[in-house]
């Protein structure tokens, strides 16, 4: 979305602005305008616009504790969820916090406090050490066979992180760090990297991500690399997406990759492909034997091949969004067309346009509309059930 989507100021100017806006929230408000150059502005919903304690001291500690959002930056989910978590602990409620989301995404936060988020009920899937809940897809198959290309359709459209083993060891080697000779002499030579290695690379990049979702791309690779990232994360995977393709395809693609890869070669991809039906097929059957396994046929074409992602994806999302509710706020939402789409209560990320009205329905959403790339959908007030 990037440059399309309106500054936090002009949509606040928006919002003063809006009679039709005033008529759908049903209560006065008022954008507390400032020349600071922080904040998302907060604006009083209560009638009586005097009484404004909170928004006062909102807007005159803008560099107190709660982190400051720069007025002509639209704003991250990843910031959004975070400014919300602090306002979570300023007492708020009367506040209606205008805020352009600009790229797809969830908004998720942590369980502390926050008595509307369910992740310790029983289908949260596993925990890092800093105790946060995550979900785990892993991304298997052979070389050449799609996975990242899928990947990255499956990060824009349901919101997850996408971490590639390859990716984060090639990235190791570039660091120059003391493991980085061994890792390249084993890539060029198509075969697996210590577990111990990729499995702190994975689990570093999962501490650091603001998410909790992760497509793990090219992992495990073999029995070592599962029971590893098993035994230090204690996290199993939601399911294991397996990309199934002929050799023959996958050779082809490879050597068309052209990203420079130095093990796009002949000689390394026929290594590969052995190392992959000797160590990383039985990995594959380990998790089929669990009834984890969800085969793609991945000789097809791009666009066909996620049709096939897509459907596997939109079920597992409806349950993880049902983890995260953020529902301890009145929160205005306002789209590029000048729409007030959220008022007040829970806020969730959306899989697609499909899949917001199915939403709606399920938990009986007052307003239920589009924000370009970003649905999302709301309850009208906190503490409605899910059901
Ligand atoms: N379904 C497909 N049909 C044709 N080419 C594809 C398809 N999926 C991926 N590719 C291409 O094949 C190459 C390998 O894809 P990639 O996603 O990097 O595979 P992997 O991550 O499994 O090694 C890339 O150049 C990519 O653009
Ligand atoms: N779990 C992993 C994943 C990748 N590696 C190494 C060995 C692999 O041949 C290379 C490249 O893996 P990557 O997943 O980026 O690429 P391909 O799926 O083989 O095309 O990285 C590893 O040692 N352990």
């Amino acid at each position: 979305m990037g440059s399309e989507v309106p500054s936090l100021s002009s949509v606040c100017a928006i919002l003063n602005q809006e009679e039709t806006r005033k008529k759908a929230m049903g209560v006065e408000c008022k954008t507390i305008s400032t020349n600071f150059e922080s904040n998302a502005l907060m604006v009083d919903r209560k009638k009586d616009i005097n009484k404004q304690p909170k928004v006062n001291k909102m807007a005159n500690n803008v560099t107190s504790d709660i982190d400051s959002v720069p007025l002509d930056t639209p704003i991250s989910v990843g910031q959004l969820a975070k400014l919300l978590q602090q306002l979570n602990q300023r007492d708020l409620d009367h506040m209606i916090v205008p805020i352009v989301l600009n790229e797809p995404g969830w908004l998720s936060l942590p369980d502390e406090g926050n008595q509307f988020n369910h992740h310790n009920e029983q289908e949260a899937n596993g925990s890092l050490s800093n105790k946060k809940k995550v979900t785990v897809v892993f991304v298997l198959g052979g070389p050449g066979s799609g996975k990242g290309t899928q990947c990255a359709n499956v990060v824009q459209h349901f919101g997850f992180t996408h971490l590639s083993a390859g990716d984060l060891l090639r990235a190791e080697i570039k660091s120059g760090s003391e493991n980085g000779t061994m890792i390249q002499n084993m890539i060029k030579e198509g075969k697996i990297v210590p577990s111990e290695v990729t499995v702190k690379l994975l689990q570093r990049a999962m501490q650091e991500s603001d998410n909790d979702k992760f497509l793990i791309d090219g992992f495990p690779r073999n029995e070592e690399n599962r029971a590893a990232f098993e035994k230090v994360t204690e996290i199993e995977p939601e399911f294991v997406l397996f990309f199934e393709c002929s050799e023959e395809e996958m050779e082809r693609r490879l050597l068309n990759r052209n990203q420079g890869r130095e093990d796009d070669n002949i000689d390394t991809i026929r290594k590969r492909f052995k190392v992959f039906l000797e160590s990383s097929l039985p990995v594959v059957e380990y998790y089929g034997a669990k009834g984890r396994v969800r085969k793609i046929d991945a000789g097809k074409p791009i666009e066909e091949v996620f049709e096939t992602v897509k459907a596997i994806f939109t079920p597992i999302s409806e349950k993880v969004k049902c983890y995260l509710r953020i529902s301890l706020f009145v929160i205005s939402i306002v789209d590029t067309h000048r729409h007030t789409i959220v008022k007040g209560g829970t806020v969730f990320g959306c899989v697609d346009a499909a899949t917001a009205p199915a939403m709606a329905n399920r938990i009986s959403i007052k307003m239920c509309r589009m924000l370009q790339n970003l649905q999302v959908a709301t309850t009208e007030a906190a503490g409605h059930n899910l059901g």
